[in-house]
């Protein structure tokens, strides 16, 4: 069975559509990104597969129920990590998830127990009783994590996990929501600008761009859309470096320029001492560097804007932007 099915959505706030005809479907299990500039949609499309928003037009069914005629179901069968933390400082860790689960309405004596549970999920058994006013920033995001899963949801909704984390905790929390994602056997659908991010989490990237996915597919399939790799010989004498790029059946195109010639083959790093081989013969080599396509790329080609110019002509903050348009580690 599918964890979520949405069909026609659309969403607007007057007259603007912030989700304009979206479908897609996300299986059982797996971890599906929406990735795109700030101001794309992607909150939108969360808030209203959450039941926050209701839908303009279109359906959509999250863990077998449908978001306009059964919130409640579809409350009772998600967890969901919001953009803005909402942890009670004064409270321990545990304090804050034993208030969670009482509002979800966990018996008493299941409380412990899941408490407990999602604690050693998230690495936090040993911090339990500290007030949350102290701990760190990870800390914090991986307790929310956990929080969302106390009550065994089917789906859990993660708006811009790691966003306002510096590089080295974004990969810590990255790792967590993997093995959630493995262990509780939960179906994640997360937002994200970062680049990187998407590529190294998600099974499947929906790449979102003014309120519609452009393209949805697992990130390699994605980039290998772009044509694959791009070998870059540098030499003085291009021309002969071109007559000498082999006839082989892995080579899929040969472009000249004025320093060099690029070559676009299937599998860059396995193929770059038979090129290099081959020009050396031929002629001075120079340099050599292996160009794998990105995700960054991708949105280029899909959209013709880079993702700091989609979210310029958005409206979104452009520090937010310019790291996801380096696909860079650097903080917010
Ligand atoms: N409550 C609202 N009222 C009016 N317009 C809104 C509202 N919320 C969002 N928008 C607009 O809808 C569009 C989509 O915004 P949304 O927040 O869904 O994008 P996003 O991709 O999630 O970006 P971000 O990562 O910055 O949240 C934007 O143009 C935004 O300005």
């Amino acid at each position: 069975m599918n964890a979520i099915e949405v069909e026609g959505l659309t969403r607007r706030y007057g007259d603007l559509v912030a989700v304009d005809d979206v479908s897609f479907e996300v299986a059982e299990g797996e971890i599906l990104g929406l990735l795109g500039p700030n101001g794309a949609g992607k909150s939108t499309l969360v808030n209203t597969l959450c039941t926050l928003l209701r839908p303009s037009s279109g359906t959509a069914r999250v863990a077998g129920r449908d978001v306009s005629a059964d919130p409640g179901g579809v409350r009772a069968s998600i967890g969901a990590v919001f953009q803005e933390p909402a942890l009670d400082e004064e409270l321990t860790g545990a304090e804050n998830l034993r208030f969670h689960a009482r509002l979800y309405g966990i018996r008493t004596e299941r409380r412990r127990e899941r408490t407990a549970m999602v604690l050693e999920l998230v690495d936090l058994a040993d911090d339990a009783d500290k007030p949350v006013g102290e701990y760190s920033g990870g800390m914090a995001r991986r307790l929310e994590l956990a929080r969302g899963l106390l009550h065994e949801p089917d789906v859990l909704f993660l708006d811009e996990p790691t966003v306002g984390l510096d590089a080295g905790t974004r990969k810590t929390v990255r790792e967590y929501i993997d093995r959630l994602n493995r262990e509780a056997g939960v179906t994640v659908v997360l937002t994200t600008h970062y680049m990187e991010e998407a590529d190294a989490l998600c099974d499947r990237v929906a790449i979102v761009d003014d309120g519609s996915v452009v393209a949805l597919d697992a990130p390699d399939a994605l980039k290998d859309s772009l044509g694959g790799d791009v070998v870059r010989i540098g030499t003085d004498d291009p021309a002969a470096v071109e007559r000498a790029v082999p006839d082989e059946p892995w080579v899929r195109s040969v472009t000249v320029s004025g320093d060099g010639v690029d070559v676009g083959v299937d599998d860059g790093e396995r193929r770059v001492a038979a090129l290099v081989t081959a020009a050396s013969d031929a002629a001075a080599v120079s340099t050599v560097s292996v160009d794998r396509p990105t995700l960054e790329r991708v949105f280029l080609s899909l959209t013709g804007r880079t993702v700091e110019e989609a979210a310029d002509s958005t409206g979104g903050p452009p520090a937010a932007a310019a790291s996801a348009g380096t696909g860079g580690d650097d903080d917010d």
